[in-house]
């Protein structure tokens, strides 16, 4: 079948929450004293948005086809991401048939990569990857989890992301996975009120409810170490993110020095089959959690999951949404997902990307049938009442 080819790719910026989750307003639970590796330095210890976590904004990817059909994705990268689009990725596109995703991929991959690699240049890339698989599901009519070889069971069960894992176990989810909010610079004191919050918890959740810290990079070996083995007692299920995401060895170490039973995991902030294999075969973690719009999309994810499936590891994407969701529901090395709570307490189930998607599925009691998924493409609208911007044209 001969699909429609693209015409046109157009890259837009918004601000405020959606794919940019941390850019929240003031008294979310996610900008409240969150351990990072910005609070050595006082002055941005208590906000994340005080030193620019939030300085990049959505990035939305629209490709055209000839008969008019849109892809969209959305991810961050705002207005860098954009050039990157349409001065550099767009010409990939252009022309070809939406089939072609692997050569665009690789195009698109070895093309920047005297700069690129990681980070903002593969958000970019992973963006077009999303809008790419977005307009063939809706050219061809089908779910994208359907062309990733349909459904291996019949719904998806998540944890929750956010400061009440509490709340997050009576609305339904299998474990709740807290930030962690007091660093090494904060010495023996914090350590300490990190454990209370956990015992807290503990004691709130009862003692089958899965409980997680997110560490969001912010420590080093020892005190990650330290931390483990205190939170031990209160039957931490995994540390995650403990460390620099480019310290492969300092994750080999601590994977090797957490009690038995707890389990490490990172890469959300890791890319690319290559960045993966590094996790992988130096034995870094238990669990690997690419960001699908971050770690190069959906046709990247495939690969870095095969290659975990090879090494025995689960994959449990970092939050994205339909992003990821079409991804876990195909593969058994993904036996649940991650939901973040972006509701400001965080004490009701609101739509994670909001307000930039309409139609985007969320759990209830922490699950979500397969069939919620049934609609072309990612399943989902872009709102077009939000402010959007497009800075850059070719
Ligand atoms: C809660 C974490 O600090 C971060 O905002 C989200 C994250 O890393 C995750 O969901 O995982
Ligand atoms: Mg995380």
């Amino acid at each position: 079948m001969n699909l429609p080819k693209i015409k046109h790719v157009r890259a837009f910026t918004v601000r405020g929450g959606g794919a940019d989750y941390h850019d929240q307003g003031e008294g979310h639970w996610i900008d409240d004293h969150i351990a990072t590796p910005m609070s050595r330095y006082p002055e941005y210890r208590q906000s994340r948005q005080s030193f620019g976590i939030n300085v990049l904004g959505t990035l939305v990817v629209e490709i055209e086809a000839e008969d008019g059909t849109i892809g969209f994705a959305v991810t961050t990268g705002g207005e860098p991401a954009a050039f990157i689009v349409e001065k550099h990725l767009a010409r990939f596109l252009e022309g070809r048939s939406p089939t072609d995703y692997e050569k665009i991929w690789d195009q698109m991959y070895f093309s920047t990569q005297y700069y690129g690699r990681k980070g903002l240049v593969v958000n970019a890339i992973s963006g077009v990857d999303l809008a790419l698989w977005d307009l063939l599901g809706k050219l061809r009519q089908e779910p994208v989890y359907h062309m990733l070889g349909g459904a291996v069971r019949d719904e998806l069960q998540f944890y929750a992301t956010g400061a009440r894992p509490d709340v997050a176990r009576e609305l339904g989810f299998i474990g709740g996975k807290m930030p962690l909010h007091h660093g090494p610079a904060e010495g023996v004191e914090g350590l300490k009120k990190n454990i209370a919050e956990l015992a807290d918890m503990r004691a709130k959740c009862g003692p089958d409810f899965w409980l997680m810290w997110d560490c969001w990079m912010a420590l080093d070996v020892d005190y990650a170490t330290r931390l483990a083995i205190a939170a031990h007692e209160y039957g931490l299920k995994w540390i995650e993110e403990a460390i620099s995401p480019d310290d492969y060895w300092g994750y080999q170490q601590l994977k090797r020095n957490v009690p038995k039973g707890m389990l490490v995991t990172t890469g959300e902030h890791e890319a690319t089959r290559w960045g993966f294999r590094m996790l992988l075969e130096m034995d870094c973690c238990d669990i690997i959690q690419p960001d699908v719009g971050w770690c190069g999309g959906v046709t990247e994810l495939l690969k870095i999951s095969a290659l975990a499936d090879a090494h025995g590891k689960m994959v449990v994407p970092h939050g994205s949404s339909v992003y990821s969701y079409h991804f876990v529901i195909t593969r058994h090395n993904s036996p649940f997902a991650e939901f973040l709570m972006m509701h400001p307490g965080p004490t009701e189930v609101v739509p994670m990307f909001h307000p930039q998607l309409i139609g985007e599925p969320v759990p209830e009691n922490g699950r979500l049938k397969a069939s919620a998924l049934d609609a072309p493409g990612f399943g989902v609208e872009l709102n077009r009442e939000i402010a959007m911007h497009r800075p850059y044209s070719h």
